[in-house]
Protein backbone atom coordinates (compact mmCIF):
# COMPACT_ATOMS: atom_id res chain seq x y z
CA UNK A 1 0.00 0.00 0.00
CA UNK A 2 2.85 2.57 0.90
CA UNK A 3 6.32 2.32 0.29
CA UNK A 4 8.97 4.95 1.16
CA UNK A 5 12.49 5.22 0.68
CA UNK A 6 14.79 7.57 2.87
CA UNK A 7 12.46 9.84 2.95
CA UNK A 8 13.71 13.34 4.49
CA UNK A 9 12.20 16.58 5.48
CA UNK A 10 13.70 19.14 6.89
CA UNK A 11 12.07 22.31 8.08
CA UNK A 12 14.53 24.96 8.85
CA UNK A 13 14.46 24.50 12.29
CA UNK A 14 13.74 20.87 12.48
CA UNK A 15 14.04 17.67 10.79
CA UNK A 16 10.85 16.02 10.37
CA UNK A 17 11.35 13.14 8.73
CA UNK A 18 15.13 11.42 8.80
CA UNK A 19 15.59 9.04 6.33
CA UNK A 20 12.47 6.94 7.00
CA UNK A 21 11.56 3.49 5.00
CA UNK A 22 9.15 1.24 5.43
CA UNK A 23 6.79 -0.79 3.71
CA UNK A 24 3.19 -0.92 4.65
CA UNK A 25 1.23 -3.96 3.73
CA UNK A 26 -3.09 -3.83 3.39
CA UNK A 27 -4.66 -4.10 6.53
CA UNK A 28 -5.10 -1.80 9.62
CA UNK A 29 -1.69 0.17 10.25
CA UNK A 30 -0.87 2.36 13.48
CA UNK A 31 1.38 4.82 13.42
CA UNK A 32 2.83 5.31 16.38
CA UNK A 33 4.72 8.01 17.92
CA UNK A 34 5.12 11.18 20.30
CA UNK A 35 3.52 14.62 19.42
CA UNK A 36 6.03 16.02 16.97
CA UNK A 37 7.70 12.50 16.03
CA UNK A 38 6.97 13.42 12.16
CA UNK A 39 3.50 11.00 11.73
CA UNK A 40 1.23 14.39 10.26
CA UNK A 41 4.43 15.42 8.08
CA UNK A 42 4.59 11.70 6.82
CA UNK A 43 0.67 11.68 5.64
CA UNK A 44 0.81 15.39 4.19
CA UNK A 45 4.07 13.74 1.82
CA UNK A 46 2.38 10.71 0.98
CA UNK A 47 -0.86 12.23 -0.09
CA UNK A 48 1.45 14.42 -2.36
CA UNK A 49 0.59 17.80 -0.19
CA UNK A 50 3.52 18.51 1.10
CA UNK A 51 7.39 17.88 -0.87
CA UNK A 52 10.08 15.88 0.58
CA UNK A 53 13.51 16.80 1.03
CA UNK A 54 15.14 13.52 0.18
CA UNK A 55 13.70 10.09 -0.69
CA UNK A 56 10.69 8.96 -2.02
CA UNK A 57 7.15 7.88 -1.35
CA UNK A 58 4.74 5.48 -3.10
CA UNK A 59 1.20 5.16 -2.36
CA UNK A 60 -1.07 2.13 -4.55
CA UNK A 61 2.20 2.12 -6.33
CA UNK A 62 1.61 5.65 -7.37
CA UNK A 63 4.72 7.89 -6.75
CA UNK A 64 3.67 10.78 -4.10
CA UNK A 65 6.00 13.42 -5.51
CA UNK A 66 4.38 13.70 -9.27
CA UNK A 67 0.79 11.76 -8.70
CA UNK A 68 -0.54 13.37 -5.61
CA UNK A 69 -4.08 13.63 -7.86
CA UNK A 70 -4.16 10.13 -8.49
CA UNK A 71 -3.36 9.18 -5.28
CA UNK A 72 -6.15 11.05 -3.89
CA UNK A 73 -8.99 9.61 -5.87
CA UNK A 74 -8.10 6.20 -4.34
CA UNK A 75 -7.16 7.62 -0.97
CA UNK A 76 -9.50 9.04 1.86
CA UNK A 77 -7.67 11.43 4.42
CA UNK A 78 -8.82 12.72 8.02
CA UNK A 79 -7.12 15.43 9.29
CA UNK A 80 -5.43 16.09 12.58
CA UNK A 81 -7.00 19.32 13.38
CA UNK A 82 -10.67 20.61 13.18
CA UNK A 83 -11.61 22.09 9.78
CA UNK A 84 -15.33 21.70 9.08
CA UNK A 85 -17.54 24.84 8.57
CA UNK A 86 -19.77 25.48 11.27
CA UNK A 87 -22.43 26.85 9.33
CA UNK A 88 -23.12 23.53 7.22
CA UNK A 89 -24.80 20.30 7.77
CA UNK A 90 -22.55 17.40 7.83
CA UNK A 91 -24.78 15.98 5.37
CA UNK A 92 -24.10 19.01 2.88
CA UNK A 93 -20.39 18.68 3.38
CA UNK A 94 -20.24 15.18 2.91
CA UNK A 95 -22.10 15.53 -0.33
CA UNK A 96 -19.59 18.26 -1.69
CA UNK A 97 -16.49 16.23 -0.58
CA UNK A 98 -18.37 13.27 -2.41
CA UNK A 99 -19.20 15.57 -5.35
CA UNK A 100 -14.92 17.00 -5.47
CA UNK A 101 -13.71 13.51 -5.12
CA UNK A 102 -16.33 13.35 -8.48
CA UNK A 103 -19.01 11.44 -7.72
CA UNK A 104 -22.09 12.32 -9.76
CA UNK A 105 -24.97 14.11 -7.49
CA UNK A 106 -27.50 11.21 -6.81
CA UNK A 107 -24.71 8.90 -5.69
CA UNK A 108 -22.73 11.80 -3.72
CA UNK A 109 -26.18 12.09 -2.09
CA UNK A 110 -26.40 7.79 -1.40
CA UNK A 111 -22.91 7.31 -0.43
CA UNK A 112 -23.45 10.29 1.87
CA UNK A 113 -26.14 9.15 3.21
CA UNK A 114 -25.09 5.93 3.69
CA UNK A 115 -21.51 6.55 5.44
CA UNK A 116 -22.70 8.91 7.67
CA UNK A 117 -24.99 6.12 8.95
CA UNK A 118 -21.98 3.99 9.12
CA UNK A 119 -19.75 6.63 11.35
CA UNK A 120 -23.10 7.16 13.50
CA UNK A 121 -24.64 10.08 12.65
CA UNK A 122 -28.69 10.10 12.31
CA UNK A 123 -30.61 13.10 12.92
CA UNK A 124 -28.09 15.57 13.83
CA UNK A 125 -26.69 15.46 10.18
CA UNK A 126 -29.06 17.91 9.15
CA UNK A 127 -28.15 20.35 12.00
CA UNK A 128 -25.36 22.77 11.26
CA UNK A 129 -21.83 20.99 12.25
CA UNK A 130 -21.20 24.12 14.80
CA UNK A 131 -22.69 22.78 17.49
CA UNK A 132 -21.39 19.43 17.29
CA UNK A 133 -19.97 17.89 20.40
CA UNK A 134 -16.13 16.83 19.26
CA UNK A 135 -16.83 13.04 18.96
CA UNK A 136 -19.64 14.14 16.13
CA UNK A 137 -17.13 16.36 14.29
CA UNK A 138 -14.53 13.44 14.35
CA UNK A 139 -16.86 10.85 12.69
CA UNK A 140 -18.11 13.18 9.84
CA UNK A 141 -14.16 14.06 9.41
CA UNK A 142 -14.00 10.02 9.09
CA UNK A 143 -17.54 10.13 6.90
CA UNK A 144 -15.56 12.62 4.14
CA UNK A 145 -12.74 10.66 4.06
CA UNK A 146 -14.62 7.30 3.20
CA UNK A 147 -17.46 8.82 1.54
CA UNK A 148 -15.78 8.22 -2.47
CA UNK A 149 -14.93 4.31 -1.59
CA UNK A 150 -11.21 4.66 -1.65
CA UNK A 151 -9.14 1.60 -1.48
CA UNK A 152 -6.78 3.13 1.66
CA UNK A 153 -7.64 5.50 4.12
CA UNK A 154 -5.35 7.95 6.35
CA UNK A 155 -6.58 8.80 9.42
CA UNK A 156 -4.19 11.28 11.63
CA UNK A 157 -4.95 11.01 15.64
CA UNK A 158 -9.15 9.95 14.57
CA UNK A 159 -9.21 9.84 18.59
CA UNK A 160 -7.79 13.16 19.75
CA UNK A 161 -10.39 14.91 21.96
CA UNK A 162 -12.47 11.91 22.71
CA UNK A 163 -13.46 10.40 26.02
CA UNK A 164 -13.16 7.11 26.89
CA UNK A 165 -16.15 6.11 25.42
CA UNK A 166 -16.06 7.75 22.16
CA UNK A 167 -12.39 6.47 21.69
CA UNK A 168 -13.92 3.30 22.25
CA UNK A 169 -16.71 3.80 19.56
CA UNK A 170 -13.96 5.10 17.01
CA UNK A 171 -11.70 2.47 17.01
CA UNK A 172 -14.39 -0.01 16.70
CA UNK A 173 -15.52 2.12 13.08
CA UNK A 174 -11.85 2.23 12.44
CA UNK A 175 -11.59 -1.63 12.76
CA UNK A 176 -14.90 -1.99 10.73
CA UNK A 177 -13.92 0.73 8.45
CA UNK A 178 -11.66 -3.16 7.47
CA UNK A 179 -13.05 -5.62 8.28
CA UNK A 180 -16.22 -4.88 6.36
CA UNK A 181 -15.28 -2.84 3.42
CA UNK A 182 -11.80 -3.99 3.04
CA UNK A 183 -10.80 -0.81 2.75
CA UNK A 184 -6.56 -0.45 4.14
CA UNK A 185 -6.13 2.10 7.19
CA UNK A 186 -3.13 4.09 8.05
CA UNK A 187 -4.20 5.35 11.34
CA UNK A 188 -1.48 7.35 13.67
CA UNK A 189 -2.08 8.13 17.36
CA UNK A 190 0.77 8.88 20.29
CA UNK A 191 -1.53 6.37 22.34
CA UNK A 192 0.41 2.87 21.83
CA UNK A 193 -2.16 0.91 23.73
CA UNK A 194 -5.02 1.91 21.15
CA UNK A 195 -4.09 0.82 18.23
CA UNK A 196 -2.59 -2.11 19.45
CA UNK A 197 -6.35 -3.13 19.93
CA UNK A 198 -6.84 -2.27 16.43
CA UNK A 199 -4.53 -2.74 14.38
CA UNK A 200 -2.65 -5.75 12.32
CA UNK A 201 0.85 -4.48 11.92
CA UNK A 202 2.54 -1.02 13.93
CA UNK A 203 5.10 1.19 12.80
CA UNK A 204 6.85 3.83 15.39
CA UNK A 205 8.41 6.85 15.04
CA UNK A 206 10.48 8.65 16.91
CA UNK A 207 12.27 11.98 16.05
CA UNK A 208 11.36 11.46 12.47
CA UNK A 209 13.18 8.04 12.49
CA UNK A 210 11.81 4.55 11.70
CA UNK A 211 12.32 2.57 15.66
CA UNK A 212 10.20 -0.60 14.77
CA UNK A 213 7.57 -1.85 11.91
CA UNK A 214 5.89 -4.54 12.89
CA UNK A 215 3.04 -7.17 13.21
CA UNK A 216 1.32 -7.29 16.38
CA UNK A 217 2.06 -11.05 17.01
CA UNK A 218 5.36 -9.84 16.29
CA UNK A 219 5.63 -7.40 19.19
CA UNK A 220 3.63 -9.52 21.80
CA UNK A 221 3.34 -13.11 20.59
CA UNK A 222 7.50 -13.49 21.76
CA UNK A 223 6.80 -12.88 24.91
CA UNK A 224 3.10 -14.33 25.54
CA UNK A 225 2.80 -15.96 28.99
CA UNK A 226 -0.46 -17.91 30.27
CA UNK A 227 -1.32 -17.49 33.81
CA UNK A 228 -2.77 -20.74 35.10
CA UNK A 229 -4.77 -20.46 38.30
CA UNK A 230 -5.50 -24.19 39.95
CA UNK A 231 -6.37 -25.72 43.21
CA UNK A 232 -5.20 -28.09 45.61
CA UNK A 233 -5.79 -31.55 45.86
CA UNK A 234 -5.26 -34.48 48.79
CA UNK A 235 -2.53 -36.21 47.22
CA UNK A 236 -1.21 -32.18 46.15
CA UNK A 237 -1.92 -29.64 48.97
CA UNK A 238 0.22 -27.64 47.27
CA UNK A 239 -1.54 -27.72 43.69
CA UNK A 240 0.05 -24.55 41.69
CA UNK A 241 3.72 -25.75 43.16
CA UNK A 242 3.16 -29.63 42.02
CA UNK A 243 1.99 -28.11 38.78
CA UNK A 244 5.12 -26.07 38.52
CA UNK A 245 7.65 -28.97 38.67
CA UNK A 246 5.73 -31.36 36.62
CA UNK A 247 5.58 -28.71 33.80
CA UNK A 248 9.58 -27.54 34.55
CA UNK A 249 10.11 -31.45 34.22
CA UNK A 250 8.42 -31.34 31.03
CA UNK A 251 10.74 -28.61 29.77
CA UNK A 252 8.35 -25.43 29.97
CA UNK A 253 9.57 -22.43 31.35
CA UNK A 254 7.14 -21.84 34.50
CA UNK A 255 7.18 -19.36 37.39
CA UNK A 256 5.46 -19.25 40.68
CA UNK A 257 2.38 -16.06 40.74
CA UNK A 258 0.57 -14.98 43.74
CA UNK A 259 -1.58 -17.62 45.40
CA UNK A 260 -2.66 -20.83 43.25
CA UNK A 261 -1.54 -19.01 39.96
CA UNK A 262 1.28 -20.34 37.74
CA UNK A 263 2.66 -18.38 34.96
CA UNK A 264 3.97 -20.55 31.75
CA UNK A 265 6.01 -18.86 29.22
CA UNK A 266 4.12 -19.79 25.78
CA UNK A 267 6.30 -17.87 23.46
CA UNK A 268 8.05 -20.34 20.85
CA UNK A 269 11.59 -20.28 21.69
CA UNK A 270 13.67 -20.78 18.69
CA UNK A 271 11.33 -18.50 15.99
CA UNK A 272 9.87 -15.47 15.33
CA UNK A 273 7.59 -16.18 12.68
CA UNK A 274 3.73 -15.39 13.93
CA UNK A 275 2.38 -18.98 12.77
CA UNK A 276 4.98 -20.96 14.47
CA UNK A 277 4.70 -18.60 17.49
CA UNK A 278 0.62 -19.21 17.60
CA UNK A 279 1.14 -22.88 16.84
CA UNK A 280 3.56 -22.95 19.99
CA UNK A 281 1.68 -21.36 22.40
CA UNK A 282 -1.73 -23.99 21.48
CA UNK A 283 0.60 -26.78 21.85
CA UNK A 284 2.09 -24.97 25.46
CA UNK A 285 -1.92 -24.99 26.19
CA UNK A 286 -2.29 -28.43 25.67
CA UNK A 287 0.58 -29.61 27.90
CA UNK A 288 -0.80 -27.17 30.94
CA UNK A 289 -4.08 -29.16 30.75
CA UNK A 290 -2.89 -32.62 30.55
CA UNK A 291 -0.65 -31.90 33.08
CA UNK A 292 -3.22 -30.54 35.51
CA UNK A 293 -5.88 -33.36 34.82
CA UNK A 294 -2.87 -35.92 34.82
CA UNK A 295 -2.30 -34.32 39.06
CA UNK A 296 -5.64 -34.71 39.94
CA UNK A 297 -6.12 -30.85 40.05
CA UNK A 298 -9.03 -28.57 39.16
CA UNK A 299 -8.46 -26.27 36.91
CA UNK A 300 -9.73 -22.57 37.76
CA UNK A 301 -8.50 -20.17 35.12
CA UNK A 302 -6.02 -20.24 31.69
CA UNK A 303 -5.43 -17.37 29.81
CA UNK A 304 -3.55 -15.68 27.58
CA UNK A 305 -1.50 -12.93 28.79
CA UNK A 306 0.11 -11.09 26.12
CA UNK A 307 2.24 -8.40 27.15
CA UNK A 308 1.11 -4.70 25.83
CA UNK A 309 3.37 -3.26 23.64
CA UNK A 310 3.60 -0.30 26.04
CA UNK A 311 5.44 -2.74 28.02
CA UNK A 312 7.95 -4.22 24.89
CA UNK A 313 8.76 -0.55 24.31
CA UNK A 314 9.64 -0.30 27.86
CA UNK A 315 11.86 -3.05 27.82
CA UNK A 316 13.55 -2.15 24.27
CA UNK A 317 14.08 1.60 26.09
CA UNK A 318 15.33 0.08 29.48
CA UNK A 319 17.57 -2.34 27.13
CA UNK A 320 18.77 0.87 25.24
CA UNK A 321 20.09 2.43 28.72
CA UNK A 322 21.92 -0.46 29.91
CA UNK A 323 23.61 -0.31 26.73
CA UNK A 324 24.28 3.37 26.79
CA UNK A 325 25.38 3.15 30.45
N1 LIG B 1 5.14 23.65 8.36
C1 LIG B 1 6.09 23.44 9.26
N2 LIG B 1 7.11 24.30 9.44
C2 LIG B 1 8.08 24.08 10.34
N3 LIG B 1 8.14 23.02 11.16
C3 LIG B 1 7.12 22.10 11.06
C4 LIG B 1 6.05 22.28 10.12
N4 LIG B 1 5.21 21.22 10.25
C5 LIG B 1 5.72 20.43 11.22
N5 LIG B 1 6.86 20.98 11.71
C6 LIG B 1 7.72 20.40 12.76
O1 LIG B 1 8.07 19.06 12.33
C7 LIG B 1 8.05 18.17 13.44
C8 LIG B 1 7.09 17.03 13.14
O2 LIG B 1 5.76 17.55 13.12
P1 LIG B 1 4.49 16.65 12.82
O3 LIG B 1 3.28 17.55 12.86
O4 LIG B 1 4.70 15.86 11.60
O5 LIG B 1 4.47 15.68 14.09
P2 LIG B 1 3.35 14.71 14.60
O6 LIG B 1 4.01 13.44 14.93
O7 LIG B 1 2.21 14.68 13.66
O8 LIG B 1 2.90 15.42 15.95
P3 LIG B 1 1.49 16.04 16.34
O9 LIG B 1 0.62 14.89 16.63
O10 LIG B 1 1.82 16.89 17.54
O11 LIG B 1 1.04 16.84 15.13
C9 LIG B 1 7.67 18.97 14.66
O12 LIG B 1 8.86 19.35 15.32
C10 LIG B 1 6.99 20.19 14.06
O13 LIG B 1 7.16 21.31 14.91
Amino acid sequence: MIQTESLTKRYPKVTALDRLTVDIEPGVTGLVGANGAGKSTLIKILLGLAPASEGTARVLGKDSAHEGGAIREQVGYMPEHDCLPPDVSATEFVVHMARMAGLPRTSARERTADTLRHVGLHEERYRPMGGYSTGMKQRVKLAQALVHDPRLVLLDEPTNGLDPAGRDEMLGLIRRVHAEFGISVLVTSHLLGELERISDHVVVIDGGKLLRSQSIGGFTGATASLAVEVTDSDAHPDGARALLDALAAQGLAATAGTGHVVHVDASAPDTNADADAGADADRVYDVVRDTVADLGLGLIRMEQRRHRIAEVFQNDRNDREEVRS
